[in-house]
């Protein structure tokens, strides 16, 4: 019998993602402890409502409405609640005390990327964030690590469930984006504020990070253009159809020859291309690569059974100390466990159609002012949304 040494995991959050990864966490702690070469022990959970009703069953004696102590005692810190100000502020603490993090948190990291892997850098701490982006799809390590010697030129990313969902709905059942929302929330799809996938801010976050891996560089949320799906509508999804196009919300990232660009918008894509196919909450990320050449990653994007898949697997990864009393004095700890178009239907409703060579273009909509894209800069180049060439 191994007798492996215990890494004591803390979980900050149990909601639809959360209670999945402890469920998992728990069940599964056996198997983990041989893959991981430590024993993986839930230490506890941290919830704003120890009687709130949650997605699983999760042992009583786990809950805690004390994060900080919880932290205090922990090896590895999950961060589950989503939002910005306590998640930042938390993860910090986590980070302070040389714990490793493993978040799903793609707005923070959007918005405060820079900030928590300076922290994490300053203590020899790792910070793991595979589930942040497209869901089950591993994609972080892909653009990080595999692809490190190659050039990529390009992603194109289905990177929300929530809109890739509403829009196939829209698109197969001719279902409205109300009710078809309805579902996506219900199923656990959407973000805590709806707002964040229907106008596309999840998924600029998401192109926010991918394109800084993609180009080995920081690409500030603010100059990511973003523009979600609410002007949408089922007779525009129709002209795309009868045209031989389905709509997707896509995040574009390229690098342009005046800088790097990244944008989310919907966009008319042919029905041949292998994203036209993604359907439901799955997404699909599209990288165009030098040497590669073309790669698809493709799985579930949404839904509190998929990314927990993500968080385990980073938190098995994760390095883990003896004791949490030893963290603070390593500076670079070993790590043996360590892998570091809107679719306009009418011509007129268009303000870049469908060229004349027959490429696919970006169509914005007239009715999408609204959201953060008319307040952004187009890209971090400046330079305007350049029409997609498939
Ligand atoms: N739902 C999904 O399919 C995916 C979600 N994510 C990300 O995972 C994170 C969690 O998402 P969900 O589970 O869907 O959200 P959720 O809203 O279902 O769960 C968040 C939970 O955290 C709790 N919480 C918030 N602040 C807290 C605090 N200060 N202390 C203790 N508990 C607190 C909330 O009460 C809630 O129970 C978010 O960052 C989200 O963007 C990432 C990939 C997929
Ligand atoms: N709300 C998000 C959840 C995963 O990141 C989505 O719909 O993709």
């Amino acid at each position: 019998m191994i007798e492996y040494r215990t890494l004591r995991v803390a979980l900050l959050g149990a909601g639809s993602v959360g209670s999945q990864v402890a469920a998992q966490l728990i069940a599964r702690a056996d198997e983990l402890a041989s893959r991981a070469g430590a024993g993986i022990e839930l230490a506890g959970i941290a919830v704003r409502d120890l009687d709130a009703p949650r997605d699983a069953d999760l042992p009583r004696e786990l809950l805690t409405t004390d994060p900080h102590e919880l932290i205090l005692s922990s090896d590895i810190v999950v961060e589950l609640m989503g939002g910005i100000e306590s998640a930042r502020t938390l993860i910090l603490e986590a980070l302070g005390t040389g714990a490793d993090v493993v978040t799903a948190n793609k707005a923070l990291l959007a918005a405060h990327g820079p900030e928590l892997f300076a922290a994490a850098e300053q203590v020899g701490a790792q910070l793991h964030y595979e589930a942040a982006v497209a869901g089950a799809i591993p994609i972080i390590r892909p653009l990080r690590d595999s692809l490190a010697g190659d050039r990529v030129q390009r992603i194109l990313g289905i990177v929300n469930g929530t809109t890739n969902y509403i829009l196939d709905e829209m698109h197969t059942k001719g279902l409205g984006l109300e009710d078809a929302l309805a579902v996506a929330t219900e199923l656990g799809y959407a973000e805590a504020d709806p707002t964040a996938d229907i106008e596309g801010h999840d998924a600029a976050a998401k192109a926010a990070i991918l394109a800084g891996l993609a180009f080995h560089t920081t690409v500030p949320l603010e100059s990511v253009h973003c523009e979600g799906i609410t002007a949408v509508t089922a007779e525009q999804i129709e002209s795309a159809k009868q045209a031989g196009y389905v709509v997707k919300l896509l995040a574009i990232c390229e690098q342009l020859d005046s800088g790097v660009s990244a944008r989310v918008h919907p966009a008319l894509v042919p029905a041949a291309h292998p994203l036209a196919s993604v359907h439901g909450a799955n997404n699909a990320v599209f990288v165009q690569a030098e040497a590669a050449g073309d790669l698809m990653f493709y799985g579930a994007g949404a839904g509190a059974s998929r990314p927990p898949a993500r968080c385990w697997a980073t938190s098995s990864r994760s390095r883990g100390g003896t004791s949490p009393a030893g963290r603070a004095s390593r500076s670079r700890p070993a790590r043996p466990w360590a892998s570091r178009p809107s679719a306009a239907s009418r011509p007129a409703t268009r303000s870049r159609s469908r060229s004349r060579t027959g490429r696919a273009c970006w169509l914005r909509s007239p009715g999408s002012s609204t959201s953060r894209a008319s307040r952004s800069r187009p890209c971090c180049s400046r330079a305007p949304p350049a029409p997609l060439r498939w």
